[in-house]
């Protein structure tokens, strides 16, 4: 049984379908890419996991138990699925430190040393320990990224899903925040990844999943799906990306 199965999962907005019967799984300690055009549906496809979308049919399961539909405890599923946006949603008027520590206190029921330490801890290992006390305006996009995902981890995540965590970020500052991620994949962080960072994609995955217009085209090794595509549309997509200088 794979850890996370997705069933027969279908998401509209009103006319426009968006999710049209995605079926995937992700496994323990695996790291699965999801790539795609723009408007492909891979936000959708992590939001629905992390229930910030309702999902019209289908399931969604973690670890043999359904994590979709009315009844499920979203504050529980939210500590065992964490989420990190492309824009870190950090909270401006909070420190850093407590930024990381304010929801295992609230939500794990830590003391404030505790979580403080724990959160210390974190900034310790991402190297932003004399960060603490700033607040997010202070840092620079890739350390706001880095704290998030640490903010991420303070909950002792079992899965991690990450939309496109680098997008919003100056090029130079890509390559910080991508360690951090192959860092976690090190340490057997379960991942799915929403990415258009293709050579990492193609670097830190176990398996690529190549949506296309809310349904998925092909699966495959990275190995398979960057150098021997073959569907069709993954094979146009990827000629567009290289055309791109992207690969
Ligand atoms: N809250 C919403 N309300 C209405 N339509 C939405 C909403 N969120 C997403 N959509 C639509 O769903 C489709 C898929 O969007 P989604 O963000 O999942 O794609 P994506 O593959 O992640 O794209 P990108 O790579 O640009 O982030 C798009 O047509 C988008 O306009």
């Amino acid at each position: 049984m794979a850890f996370l199965e997705i069933e027969n999962l279908h998401k509209s907005y009103g006319g426009n379908a968006v999710l049209r019967g995605i079926d995937l799984s992700v496994n323990q300690h695996e790291v699965l890419c999801l790539i795609g055009a723009s408007g492909s549906g891979k936000s959708t496809l992590l939001r629905c996991i992390n229930a910030l979308e309702t999902i019209d049919e289908g399931e969604i399961r973690l670890d043999g138990d359904g994590i979709s539909g009315p009844g499920v405890d979203v504050n529980k599923l939210r500590e065992h699925i964490g989420i990190v946006f492309q824009n870190f949603n950090l909270f401006p008027n909070m420190t850093v430190l407590r930024n990381i520590a304010v929801a295992p206190e609230m939500l794990l029921g830590l003391s404030r040393d505790q979580a403080n330490e724990r959160a210390l801890g974190l900034l310790e290992r991402i190297g932003l320990a004399d960060k603490a006390n700033a607040h997010p305006d202070q840092l620079s996009g890739g350390q706001q990224q880095r704290a998030a995902i640490v903010r991420s981890l303070a909950m002792e995540p079992r899965m991690l899903l990450l939309d496109e965590i680098t997008s919003a970020l100056d090029p130079e500052l890509v390559s910080e925040v991508l360690s951090l991620v192959r860092e976690l994949a090190g340490d057997g962080m379960t991942m799915l990844l929403a990415t258009h960072e293709m050579n990492f994609a193609r670097e830190v995955s176990n398996r690529v999943c190549f949506l296309h217009q809310g349904t998925i085209c092909e699966i495959g090794t990275p190995e398979q799906i960057f150098t021997a595509p073959e569907h069709p549309r993954t094979q146009e997509f990827l000629r567009s990306i290289i055309a791109a200088g992207r690969l």
